[in-house]
């Protein structure tokens, strides 16, 4: 399991997390469900490392968690520049993997012997998503992974991430898109003023998208009267 408690972090002030707590069990896919600003890719961050937290603890099967055990796909994607599609692959891939860049490269088909400046957005956050699979490690975290992605290209890394839940890895997902997110994950968790407010399990999640779609159609319904 991994395992976040008390999680305090800050910019400045005031805390963007303050006293979180998560638990993301071992081979699931679990959602973080937030408005902007709300501190999901700040939460990620400090999972991964890039920023330390103010105070907490964040644990994986009991230990302090290592980034070595993480794979983080940024919803930037950062290349150097004059190198190739394939050649990023064979720098993310870890020894010892078994992650064969043809045979995943048959289902996205990029141009890897082409520089990756020469990309589209889309094709840049497939090759970033093969170079965060490629380094073989348990726990990958994806920040908005469906950005940019067209139907096709978003339906297949949907399936993948199905799949890859079904091997037992531990998989955490941020996105704007609710659908994205009922429709992929185990567990979903409201992450709102700092901290989760609230884990919903599978079968709560009719529920909560028609509470939530309520909730904003009231919000609205009285400038919308106004406006139109
Ligand atoms: N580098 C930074 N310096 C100062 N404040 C920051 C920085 N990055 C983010 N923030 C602030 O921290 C808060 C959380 O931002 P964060 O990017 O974590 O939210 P998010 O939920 O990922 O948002 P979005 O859905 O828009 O990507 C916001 O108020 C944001 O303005």
């Amino acid at each position: 399991m991994l395992e976040i408690k008390d999680l305090n972090f800050s910019y400045a002030e005031p805390l963007v997390l303050s006293q979180l707590d998560l638990r993301v069990q071992s081979g699931s896919i679990h959602g973080i469900l937030g408005t902007n600003g709300a501190g999901k890719t700040s939460l990620f961050k400090c999972i991964y490392g890039t920023f330390q937290p103010d105070s907490g603890h964040i644990t994986w099967q009991g230990l302090p968690l290592n980034y070595q055990q993480i794979a983080f796909l940024e919803t930037g994607n950062y290349f150097y520049s004059y190198i190739t599609g394939g050649e990023y692959l064979q720098l993310c891939r870890s020894a010892g993997t078994d992650f064969s860049i043809a045979d995943w490269n048959s289902i996205f088909k990029l141009p890897l012997d082409q520089l990756v400046d020469t990309y589209s957005t889309g094709m840049k956050k497939q090759l970033a998503f093969l170079g965060a699979l490629a380094q073989g490690r348990p726990i990958l975290i994806l920040d908005e992974p469906f950005n940019g992605l067209d139907l096709e290209s978003s339906e297949k890394l949907s399936i993948i991430i199905q799949e890859l839940g079904k091997k037992n890895k531990t998989i955490l997902i941020a996105s704007h898109i609710l659908e994205t997110l009922t429709r992929n994950c185990d567990r979903i968790s409201h992450l709102s003023e700092g901290s989760i407010r609230h884990t919903y399990e599978a079968a709560e999640f009719p529920e909560m998208t028609a509470r939530l779609r309520a909730r904003l159609q009231q919000d609205i319904a009285a400038d919308l009267d106004r406006i139109l």
